[in-house]
């Protein structure tokens, strides 16, 4: 089934936009929702349809729920041996569904899930992958699909095409896109597609799946996060970060400075290799703005800075800055935050 990189293909076959869609344990993850509204973006003005792919097993109400963000059809891939992911399981069923439909552009989360099958999937099929795309547009000259990801360590920003193959494929971070708006009606359609998949398909199993223990953040649905930087000056810094950000009632992010050093976990970490955040206030307390740190969180509404330094990059970007020592400043706004709200009803 697999076609050779370079065997010529007739691009005009190709047609429609496809997000691969994912769920965790039957529900879906919101990477499926941002493709699709990203998806949405891209057919405008085209004869393109938008169409989602899922796998999964007994799964159908999760399923139609997506047919409310305004996509044309749903290929849903149902077999018990898809109830968990496995790379070889996955991607078997979706590179033969991709190869008999021709999808022109096929997008994919650059979740852990998107970031193992992607490149699987386009390895099958013989097409390229652009990695971690931070925009998509189409070319109006040919209709290729420029797609732009941060290079050289996010010092400057490549724009790739995929000329020759088919479909176009990239993984998109999560967090990055907007989501597609949740319509009244439902539009399209959902198609059941039995697999060719036999128990032997699937080398690795899923024994059991064990929680990490840790208590999960949600930085990419957040409203409000507060994030330290080296600024801190050590791990008990993220007790005053945490005061401020609990008072707001919002989440802790960091710089990857803090990670790197064992302040605080990846998990919070935001920037160009953590988690893409758009927050409506987004506070970035002793973090000197890096361009690494800024590619993930730069389209936060309000963006509020505290650093010593008047020179710092971080107050070219921001909206509010105060140049001051984060242990006075951050206490001083806590104190400011309860006058507020004692005026609250
Ligand atoms: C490939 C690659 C990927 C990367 N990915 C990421 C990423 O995802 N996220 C990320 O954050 N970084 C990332 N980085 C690292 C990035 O380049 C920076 O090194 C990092 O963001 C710096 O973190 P920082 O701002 O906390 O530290 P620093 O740059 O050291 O800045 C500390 C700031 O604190 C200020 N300060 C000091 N004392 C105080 C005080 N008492 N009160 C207030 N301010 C004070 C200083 O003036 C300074 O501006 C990446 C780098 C590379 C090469």
């Amino acid at each position: 089934m697999r076609r050779k990189v370079n065997q010529a293909i007739n691009l005009s076959d190709y047609k429609d936009i496809w997000v691969i869609g994912e769920q965790r344990e039957g529900k879906i993850h919101p990477v499926t929702t941002e493709l699709i509204g990203e998806a949405k973006k891209l057919v405008e003005g085209t004869a393109n349809q938008v169409m989602v792919v899922i796998a999964g097993h007994n799964i159908e109400a999760e399923v139609e729920k997506l047919l409310y963000y305004g996509v044309d059809k749903v290929y849903y891939i149902n077999s018990p041996l898809l109830e968990t992911f496995s790379t070889d399981g996955y991607s078997k069923a979706i590179a033969e569904l991709i190869l008999e439909k021709k999808p022109e552009i096929v997008l994919v989360g650059a979740t852990s899930i998107g970031r193992d099958i992607g490149p699987r999937l386009a390895a099958k099929i013989g097409t390229g992958l652009v990695a971690d795309c931070t925009k998509l547009e189409i070319d109006p000259s040919d209709g290729k699909l420029l797609q732009t990801r941060p290079a050289f360590g996010g010092n400057l920003m490549a724009t790739i095409i995929c000329p020759i193959n088919r479909p176009q494929m990239a993984t998109v971070r999560p967090g990055v896109m907007k989501k597609a708006v949740h319509e009244a009606n439902a539009v399209g359609v959902v198609e059941k597609i039995s697999p060719t998949l036999k128990d032997e398909d699937i080398v690795a199993k899923v024994v059991e799946m064990i929680p990490s223990g840790k208590k999960r953040i949600n930085l990419t649905d957040a409203k409000i996060i507060v994030s330290g930087g080296r600024g801190i000056k050590g791990p008990e810094g993220f007790d005053l970060i945490k005061a401020l950000a609990d008072k707001l009632g919002g989440e802790v992010g960091s710089s990857r400075a803090c990670v790197d050093c064992g302040w605080i976990d990846h998990m919070h970490q935001v920037g160009q290799t953590g988690t893409t955040v758009r927050p409506v206030v987004y506070i970035a307390c002793g973090i000197s703005g890096a361009i690494q740190h800024l590619a993930g969180m730069s389209d936060s509404d309000y963006i509020i800075a505290i650093n010593t330094d008047p020179e710092a990059p971080i107050f070219k970007v921001c909206d509010y800055g105060i140049v001051g020592d984060l242990k006075e400043v951050i206490p001083a706004m806590m104190e400011e935050v309860d006058k507020l709200k004692a005026f609250e009803l």
